[in-house]
């Protein structure tokens, strides 16, 4: 299949001449962005970007001082900020990983989230026009998922597509979309063994598709371009232990793709991946990235299969009743590969704990139908 390569991201100015359609869901969505860096990427987004409250979780030092570019409307969160509002339940925290990102979701008063790395500019798509990858994952979560049935010309609620013939009829109401999962173009999320055979691969391929995750199927969650409905799964998009203190790192991602995956087929809601594409720009060091993987590397090979095998009581009706259930679990089954699991069993609970505790409404409210 020939593929027009796509291979440099939009200018500032080539954003900045795009015209700046309604900025929908504006006061329904929170841009969630985990920072070690400064924020000028955000001078690339600002068309896309300028309408929307950010929620910045500012790992590191807190002593350190992140400039963020005049005109955005924001709320800034250091180490510091998570110790005074959390407590003891800060621990359930990640330090010095991308994984704090996840005390945004739980801070956010709204009900869609946006998370995106200090690291990924806006790409152009094969016509050259740039990427409004807000606009796109808003359009993904707004439309059905089809998780029960495959169809095979992808997304049937995109402009120019439908069911195909086959595709039941008493199935085509879909159900509703909790996640958007979208990709990057150029440096492309991959392990550290693979980014150390293949340093030079670059992603040009952009592929016009998004595809719903079947039910039943588990996928690998990256959290560098991702959008998902906070009040039908955010309490499951818990980032895990990670980083400093922690035997393992760049899980944080996948740890809450697996809870949350197997607790979308649970509740009947969908995930999509798939448009909109990032530019990533900077590839993070493999060896480093070696260090804090390794163990994920064989663990996954146990984890895997646990999710694989997970079924949750129909009594579960909400996210955080899955939740619960799904570290009883992890604590009974996955302990036994390292104690590591049991610690973060007890993490799991503490995020919930935390996360009721700040959004008090959402602890009595259903998040979806089982
Ligand atoms: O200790 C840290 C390191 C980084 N950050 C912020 O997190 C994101 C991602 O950082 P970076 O781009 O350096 O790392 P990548 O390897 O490209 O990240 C991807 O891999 C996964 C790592 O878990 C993750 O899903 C992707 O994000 C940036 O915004 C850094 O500023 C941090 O907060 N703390
Ligand atoms: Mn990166």
């Amino acid at each position: 299949m020939d593929y027009k390569k796509v291979t440099e991201n939009a200018t500032p100015e080539e954003t900045a001449a795009m015209p700046r359609g309604i900025p929908l869901l504006k006061d329904e969505l929170d841009i969630v962005i985990p920072t070690i860096r400064n924020l000028d990427f955000l001078e690339m987004w600002r068309p896309f970007f300028e309408p929307y409250h950010l929620i910045i979780v500012q790992d590191g030092d807190p002593s350190k001082t992140i400039n963020v570019p005049d005109g955005f409307d924001y709320e800034l969160y250091n180490r510091n900020d998570i110790n005074r509002i959390l407590g003891p339940k800060a621990s359930c925290i990640s330090f010095k990983d991308s994984a704090c990102r996840c005390f945004g979701y739980m801070v956010s008063k709204k009900k869609y989230i946006f998370t995106i790395d200090d690291d990924c500019f806006v790409g152009k798509d094969p016509s050259g026009k740039p990427i409004n990858a807000l606009e796109q994952h808003i359009k993904n979560i707004l439309s059905p998922s089809t998780p029960l049935f495959f169809n095979t010309l992808y997304d049937p609620f995109r402009e120019g597509a439908d069911f195909v013939r086959g595709y039941p009829f008493s199935l085509r109401e879909g159900v509703p979309t909790a996640v958007s999962h979208g990709l990057w173009l150029n440096i492309p999320d991959y392990d550290a063994p693979t980014q150390l055979v293949k340093p030079r691969e670059r992603n040009t391929r952009y592929v016009d598709m998004v595809l719903t995750i079947p039910k039943g199927t588990l996928f690998p969650m990256c959290g560098m371009n991702l959008a998902f409905d906070r009040h039908l799964i955010g309490p499951a998009m818990y980032f895990g232990l990670m980083g400093d203190g922690q035997p393992i790192g760049r899980y944080d991602d996948m740890w809450a793709g697996w809870c949350t995956k197997v607790i979308c087929d649970h509740l009947n809601l969908g995930v999509k991946t798939g448009l909109p594409y990032i530019f990533h720009s900077k590839a993070s060091n493999p060896f480093v990235n070696l260090k804090k993987e390794y163990k994920g590397i064989f663990w996954q090979e146990d984890i895997i299969p646990f999710f694989q095998a997970v079924t949750l009581p129909k009594e579960c009706t909400t996210v955080q009743e899955c939740y619960i259930e799904l570290s009883k679990q992890v604590k009974e089954k996955l302990s036994k590969v390292d104690p590591y699991f049991d610690k973060l069993a007890d993490a799991m609970v503490t995020w919930i704990e935390a996360w009721d505790e700040l959004n008090p409404a959402g602890a009595a409210v259903a998040n979806g139908k089982a």
